[in-house]
């Protein structure tokens, strides 16, 4: 009975758990990546007494944030952590970013606990698991023992209702969510999705809002499995898992959000909730745009921007960068026709990966430069120079700011590629 966060570690433990209590749970899997393997590494290795991590197959090291490697400090870490790997027989996994090849490869079914050194694992929450980020030392804890501790904790319940309007995507539906709740009024708080929106989104646009739970603090974001999970899954795993609902849940707080209301929003420099409607700042000019990363690297958000860019080239003034998420979504989009129509329109396309997001290469900004990107943090410094701005926005958003070079409202691009297919038919 209660949240789905207190279901979810009630099923785990066979017994009733409820919000404020401290549990100790084995963790289903354990993950780590390219940036934070290696202290992870250093603290196992403290820890161990016979040197080898819990479950090979449930421990995870994923290559994402600098891949390839940019710099010969990151080929040296990353050698050694290829070296750690090979000792515990964990296979690398360097196929795009963590939180998009978890789910794929299946790791990530409804009931199970993730935990994850890197602060977005709460994207699995998608999928009905209870995934968190941690630091590397617990980690690195996790790794040895295959066990964690929690404090259940409360939650907060954002209630999703109404049609989206046109040009209107989960993205900005997300963006409204940060400004309501704000940066910190979620923390370690569970933060439960529910309404009938939620019901229509699909995976896709669910692991959009669950990755940015954490931009208000949360703990994990989470969806409750329904018939759109199960399909989601077949083909990805075998593994029996519970469909488990919310019974009678005391929430925190109950955040009602009717999206028929919204127009295209953007997150504005340096915070994710200074969020304003795109219509009040179309006359900044923009430098990069950059459409990728966990948040916004699927093929749903591929082929939204490949119709408005069909067919046209981006503006002289500014650069595109183009990363998919994972090698399965780039093989579908290139199957798509979709990375043509970015190469076409000027942009370059890059390797599956998290790319400039944290501003480590392919398309660090310079001072004083501005970007707008389908990223989920717009924090000072974090693409590159400290005086360079990032606004966080949909990749219609992206795609239209292309082609004019200032940030844009993406429905007159949008009618207009709906009217050019409506032609062509
Ligand atoms: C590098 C890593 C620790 C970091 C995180 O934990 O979120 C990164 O993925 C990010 O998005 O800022
Ligand atoms: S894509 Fe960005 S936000 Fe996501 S894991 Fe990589 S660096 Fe972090």
């Amino acid at each position: 009975m209660g949240t789905l966060a207190e279901e979810i570690f009630s099923y785990k433990l066979g017994r009733p758990v409820t919000q404020g209590e401290t549990v100790v749970v084995e963790v289903d899997h354990v993950m780590s990546h390219d940036t934070t393997s290696p202290l992870a590494i250093q603290a196992f290795r403290k820890l161990t007494e016979n040197g080898r991590v819990f479950n090979a197959q449930r421990a995870h090291i994923v290559f994402d944030h600098i891949i390839p490697a940019a710099t010969v400090a990151a080929a040296t870490l990353q050698r050694d952590v290829r070296s750690f790997a090979r000792e515990q027989q964990i296979e690398v996994l360097q196929e795009g970013i963590c939180h998009q090849v978890m789910p794929e490869k299946g790791f990530v079914t409804p009931g199970s606990v993730i935990v994850g050194a890197d602060s977005h694992t709460c994207t699995y929450g998608a999928l009905g698991a209870f995934a968190t980020g941690m630091g590397s030392t617990d980690i690195g804890v996790a790794y040895a023992t295959g066990r964690t501790w929690f404090r259940v904790p409360s939650t907060i319940n954002i209630h999703l209702t109404g049609e989206l309007p046109f040009g209107v995507y989960a993205k900005d539906v997300t963006l409204e969510m940060v400004r309501r709740v704000g940066v910190d009024g979620a923390n370690y708080r569970a933060v439960e999705y529910t309404g009938d929106l939620v019901r229509r989104f699909s995976i896709s646009e669910r692991f959009t809002f669950c990755n940015m739970a954490i931009e208000m603090g949360g703990k994990a974001g989470l969806v409750a499995p329904d018939e759109k999970t199960v399909e989601w899954l077949r083909g990805r795993t075998d593994k029996e898992y519970p469909m488990l609902a919310p019974h009678n849940p005391q929430y925190e707080r109950v955040v009602e959000i009717d999206a028929s209301t919204l127009s295209p929003l953007i997150a504005c420099p340096p915070d994710v909730n200074n969020v304003v409607p795109v219509q009040e700042v179309e006359h900044i000019k923009i430098d990069q745009v950059f459409l990728g990363t966990c948040t916004n690297g699927r093929l749903d958000d591929l082929a939204i921007a490949a119709s408005i860019l069909r067919g046209k080239r981006i503006h002289p003034d500014i650069r595109m960068v183009v990363i998919p998420a994972s090698r399965e979504i780039y093989l579908e989009a290139m199957r798509l026709g979709y990375l043509e129509t970015f190469v076409q329109a000027g942009a370059s396309v890059g390797t599956p990966g998290c790319g400039p997001c944290i501003g480590r290469h392919y398309g660090v900004l310079g001072p004083g430069e501005r970007a707008l990107t389908t990223m989920n943090r717009n924090f000072t410094g974090r693409m590159g120079d400290p005086t360079a701005e990032i606004y966080l926005g949909s990749p219609a958003t992206v795609a239209a700011t292309a082609l004019t070079g200032h940030i844009t409202d993406p429905r007159e691009f949008l009618a207009g590629a709906v009217r050019e297919r409506n032609e062509q038919e």
